[in-house]
């Protein structure tokens, strides 16, 4: 039985060689990116019930499409599949879910697509219990998102025990929320509370803003779709405002600040409570953006073991293109880094499901901590991510342009979350903030957090192991540039600078201090899931790559390295080094190492990535499916011919 699991008879001869040559066997190494042996199973099971239900999938790629009809066709697979789930699958269930909505939906939305990712979460982390029971029975089958509306008003009337929302400004109209558009009743509103003329800052509320069985809006609220975006054109991200707008006082969400119907306030336990779902947000998010980058790396590695062009001697056989090395030089850093984001996603996720406990008893001390590296998280992710679907696409030639290779839609939708869930940049910024501080106790000697102790040592005169050596320069790096950036702050303050100018003037110092303690973190604890794999076949695999991530990372930061000595450029040259020697070893498993992220055909929406690598006659076959196929076109008819005939 060959080590790897994909092979079949039929498929192409170039992708088969590929598969005989694994050293290691694609389940095991497929349990490690789904999570385990039993993550890995149940999306198995989810797969095969969904393949008998045919009525759940599209007859038409989504690229031949319009947005409407597209809008369409994931309504109808949502009902349909809202009226079949619960036969095989726990929707409540996170694994079961992303594993449906994957392979049913894909991966550019659909109109609810954000009640079980925001709306759920928001009400059970934020509204009392007796809310949660009300709202959640109320909300089913229903749904809304989450909004930021700074400029927005909820005023308490006591006369009537309601809030009264408003939106002062067509400036203050909320903009891009998701399911907003058409297909929402209710929303969880974020607004400023307001009793007796004092503003009391942000708060949650319930608020209907379509009835649920007209879907006509509520008076006093405007509502709409914002039109097409550069990817997730089946999400109706749509605007919204209110004019003076009447809610029952219970509509607040209460479980941690609350308003007594005499109008009386209490405060939450904590001021940043209500981060706990754009945590929980957050954390998915990377997981997403793992699986996003998975797909792009099966599409173009597969490709690029089909595809054969060029000759490394002239006038000897064309080659694979997987066998230039610039070729890998693009696609693997990428591969290593489907694992290094996977595995920063589930300690994320940990440490948020924890926080979220802690917090239920009145424990804070973890937030701020993980509020900061989810921020750093988040940037470096989706711009990686998004960075390295490019290559992958660049790296497929022209057709990784064509919607055929589904890399467009892959680009498209990972570079949007560079902007929401919070804008790298500004991202960035409040994780440079909190290493500010970090560096203040650094210096005065105080007690440091365990995320940014090393901010508190020194380098290192003993080196350590292979790993070892490379993470203290991932410290290093991270040390140094998140100190000169304070330094560089603190003697403006001496010159009378204040504190928040000084910040500003110094604030590309610090978005790059950031990053660098960010990847610290995923070096570190990529290092650490390498180290804990008992399978040796697998562990070698993951060895190399780890090895592969951690030398390129620190290559893209070079000048750091050779900065005031710290390395020599023939060290640092070894390292680049490393790099080549670690792209020859994983070579041969490459497609190997794809197949095991097991993702199907009908999920991986591509032509150029199919697991049998017949890609020149299904493309041509995708081809014949464009609607500009069809005869008697009207700009053909109106306007060409015309034109033509008096040629
Ligand atoms: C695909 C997509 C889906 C979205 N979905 C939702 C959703 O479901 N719900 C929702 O509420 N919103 C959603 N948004 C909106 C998104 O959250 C905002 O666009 C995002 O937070 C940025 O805010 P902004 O557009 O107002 O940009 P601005 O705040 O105007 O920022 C513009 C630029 O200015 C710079 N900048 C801004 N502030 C600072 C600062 N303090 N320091 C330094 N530089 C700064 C940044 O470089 C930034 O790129 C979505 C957006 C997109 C693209």
């Amino acid at each position: 039985m060959p080590l790897n699991k994909y092979i079949q008879d039929g498929d192409n001869q170039d992708l088969t060689d590929e598969r005989f040559k694994a050293t290691f066997d694609t389940d095991a190494l497929g349990a490690v990116f789904h999570g385990g042996e039993d993550a890995l199973k149940r999306v198995r099971e989810i797969r095969d019930e969904l393949t008998k239900r045919g009525h759940l999938f599209d007859a038409l790629p989504a690229a031949h499409r319009t947005r409407a009809e597209r809008m369409e066709d994931v309504s109808r697979k949502l009902k349909n599949l809202m009226e079949n789930v619960s036969e095989f699958a726990d929707f409540s269930n996170n694994l079961d879910m992303l594993a449906i909505i994957r392979d049913v939906m894909g991966i550019e939305g659909f109109p609810l697509a954000l009640h079980n990712l925001m709306f759920v979460p928001t009400i059970q982390n934020q509204a009392d219990d007796e809310q949660t029971l009300a709202t959640l029975s109320e909300i089913n089958r229903i749904t809304g998102t989450n909004l930021s509306a700074i400029e927005t008003t909820a005023t308490y009337d006591k006369s009537t025990e309601e809030f009264i929302i408003h939106t002062p400004t067509t400036t203050a109209t909320k903009w891009w929320p998701g399911g907003l558009g058409t297909s929402c009743t209710h929303v969880i509103l974020v607004a400023n509370l307001i009793i007796d003329s004092k503003n009391y800052g942000l708060h949650p509320f319930f608020v209907p803003i379509r009835d649920r069985n007209s879907y006509s809006q509520m008076s006093g609220v405007r509502v709409g779709d914002i039109g097409t975006k550069m990817g997730v054109n089946c999400v109706d991200n749509g605007f919204l405002a209110f004019d003076n707008y009447r809610i029952p006082r219970r509509n607040m969400l209460m479980k941690h600040s609350k308003v007594s119907k005499e109008g009386v306030y209490t405060a939450p336990s904590h001021p940043k409570v209500g981060y706990t779902t754009m945590l929980y947000m957050r954390s998915e998010m990377l997981t997403h953006q793992s699986y996003y980058l998975a797909m792009a790396m099966a599409i173009s590695i597969r490709y690029s073991a089909v595809r054969r062009q060029g000759e490394i001697k002239p006038g000897t056989q064309e080659v694979q293109i997987l066998d230039y090395q610039t070729q890998q030089y693009r696609l693997f850093p990428g591969l290593a880094r489907c694992f290094a984001f996977v595995t920063a996603a589930a300690t994320v996720r940990q440490m948020t499901e924890s926080c979220i406990k802690e917090l239920s008893h009145g424990n804070s001390d973890v937030l701020a901590d993980l509020h900061a590296l989810s921020c750093g998280l988040k940037a470096v992710v989706t711009h990686q991510s998004s960075q390295s679907i490019d290559q992958a696409r660049q790296a497929c030639g022209g057709h990784g342009y064509s919607d055929a290779s589904y890399l467009p839609t892959l680009y498209t939708c990972s570079v949007g979350a560079c902007t929401y869930e919070g804008e790298n940049m500004v991202m960035l910024l409040q994780l440079s903030k909190y290493l500010m501080k970090a560096a203040a106790k650094a210096e005065a000697g105080a007690e440091m957090a365990p995320l940014v102790a090393y901010l508190a040592v020194s380098d290192p005169i003993e080196n350590g192991d292979k790993f070892g050596k490379l993470l203290n320069h991932f410290e290093h790096i991270a040390r140094h540039r998140v100190m000169h950036a304070y330094h560089q702050m603190i003697e403006e303050e001496k010159h009378g600078i204040e504190r928040d100018y000084a910040f500003a003037n110094h604030s590309v110092d610090w978005t790059k201090a950031a990053r660098a303690h960010t990847k610290l973190f995923m070096a570190r604890g990529f290092v650490k899931k390498v180290q804990e794999i008992q399978n040796e076949a697998v562990h070698d695999v993951l060895n190399t790559l780890a090895e592969l991530y951690l030398s390129y990372e620190l290559i893209e930061m070079s000048s750091d390295l050779t900065a005031n000595g710290y390395l020599s450029e023939t060290e640092v040259q070894t390292i680049r080094h490393q790099i080549y020697d670690c792209m020859r070893k994983i070579r041969p498993n490459a497609v190997s190492i794809v197949d095991s992220f097991d993702i199907c055909d009908r999920e991986l929406r591509s032509v150029l990535g199919r697991r049998d690598g017949h890609v020149y006659e299904n493309l041509y076959k995708w081809a014949q499916m464009s609607p500009l196929n069809q005869k008697n076109l009207p700009h053909v008819e109106k306007y060409l011919k015309p034109m033509t005939s008096k040629l």
